[in-house]
């Protein structure tokens, strides 16, 4: 299944009920079991690469691991120095936070991934740790993996980052846990915030003011978590930006995290004229509900603000973009080329193919809206490229080749998918 011709789709109704499980809270739900002293029973756990390369970290570390195909329950006796080296595959986000939970542990650890994230500045989150003590080294002085760790003592730190990195924020605190003072991290715009929820709801002493978390390291291990992970908004967007560009269509997406620092694409769609609403049903780590999206022409708009909080959904939107009315325009959005393509040139590409009018920026792009047509486009292993192009091509139709990348976040894609289109597969 390496390529597939997408046909243009009729309007549709659907539900979708079975949208991927959330990557973000699915990483840090196994990580942060290791911190705690009972059974963490975890629900809905993602069971695609990225995720299931920190689960299997997680075992290599130590952990005790049940899984009867429905609840993961996770044990920990700390943890331990392991005899593998520990592959992250294609996940930035796994690697990133492993770097802050070795950081302080003994023992030796080599973490490497995929050639993609192989190529994946790390420096953001080594020279961070390494300022307070920790042993950390990599190619290219530590900014490229296989990075290797020796556990350290932590010192205390009142550290201030330029980059809004949930990953960076993370690593940070989770390094602050074990850190012999009280920490404060403070960032330029508000990131994601699962791992200050999670923790919390674990017991951990973290205070968010604002743009300041402050942390007070670990004076005993944690609750256990308890914890049913949401739809993943980044996931249920592909299926949003569908009902919003095919005319007549409409999609309730149930149980999504509605956290804000995770919803912002919704919000940019709304702005576009696409008319959608929310409905929560559940609020325990993180607000929970269905979000409903109905098509309606758009418009062109322009991102410029809390990139953060839509950076993953920016390659779906900008197909939304290059079908609405007028110009969009990205800015301030340079993370996008140190994702797992670099997005800003793979989404102008494949627009341009498409036959889209589009201006490149260091920083983003501007996108003349028109009629999207056929074309063939590669996804460079990337996959939010390859499932936004999928959807595009349910305007226009589409060849999209390179797709064994979709099973890093939503293995059940093309499942979804077949309810709205005929998609044809070959080699
Ligand atoms: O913390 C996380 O779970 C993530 C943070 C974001 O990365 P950055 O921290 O690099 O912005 C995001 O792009 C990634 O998909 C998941
Ligand atoms: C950037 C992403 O993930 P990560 O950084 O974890 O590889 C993503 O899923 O779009």
């Amino acid at each position: 299944m390496s390529r597939v011709v997408v046909s243009p789709a009729e309007s549709f109704s659907l539900n979708i009920s079975e949208i991927a499980p959330d990557k973000s809270i699915s990483h840090r739900s196994v990580m942060f079991a290791m911190l705690s002293k009972g059974v963490s029973e975890i629900e809905n756990f993602l069971r695609a690469e990225d995720t299931m390369n920190s689960l299997k970290i997680v075992k290599n570390l130590g952990a005790n691991v049940e899984d009867d195909g429905k609840i993961i329950k996770i044990s920990s006796n700390g943890i331990q120095e392991p005899f593998e080296i520990l592959d992250c595959g294609n996940s930035g986000t796994g690697m990133r936070l492993f770097c802050g939970l070795l950081s302080s542990a003994n023992g030796h650890f080599v973490l490497t991934g995929d050639k993609y994230l192989r190529r994946r500045p790390m420096k953001r989150v080594t020279e961070p740790l390494m300022s307070i003590g920790a042993k950390l080294d990599g190619r290219r002085n530590g900014d490229l993996a296989p990075l290797s760790i020796r556990g350290a003592s932590l010192k205390a730190f009142e550290y201030e980052s330029k980059i809004a990195s949930a990953q960076v924020k993370s690593a940070m605190i989770l390094a602050a846990l074990r850190a012999d003072g009280v920490c404060t991290y403070t960032e330029p715009e508000l990131s994601r915030d699962h791992t200050e929820r999670m923790l919390k709801g674990m017991g951990a002493d973290i205070k968010v003011d604002g743009l300041t978390t402050t942390v007070t390291p670990l004076k005993e291990l944690l609750e256990p978590l308890k914890i049913r992970v949401p739809a993943d908004p980044s996931s249920a967007f592909f299926f949003a930006v569908a009902a919003a560009i095919v005319p007549g269509s409409e999609v309730t997406l149930e149980c999504v995290t509605l956290n804000p620092t995770r919803i912002e694409a919704f919000k940019a769609l709304e702005r576009m004229g696409a008319d959608i609403s929310y409905e929560l049903t559940d609020d325990r780590y993180e607000p929970v509900g269905n979000i409903h999206v109905k098509y309606a022409p758009l418009q062109g708009i322009v991102i410029e603000e809390n990139i953060s909080w839509l950076i993953d959904e920016l390659p779906a939107l900008s197909i939304a973009m290059a079908t609405a009315e007028g110009e969009s325009i990205v800015k301030n959005a340079k993370e996008l080329r140190v994702k797992e393509s670099d997005r800003i040139s793979t989404v102008v590409e494949g627009l341009r193919a498409c036959g889209i009018e589009v201006d490149e920026y260091e920083d983003g792009y501007r996108i003349t809206g028109g009629a999207l047509k056929k074309a063939e486009v590669e996804s460079d292993g990337d996959h939010r490229i390859a499932m936004s192009f999928i959807i595009a091509g349910l305007k226009c139709g589409m060849k999209v080749s390179d797709l064994e990348c979709i099973n890093t976040s939503f293995p059940n894609f093309f499942e979804l998918l077949s309810k709205i289109s005929k998609a044809e597969f070959t080699e």
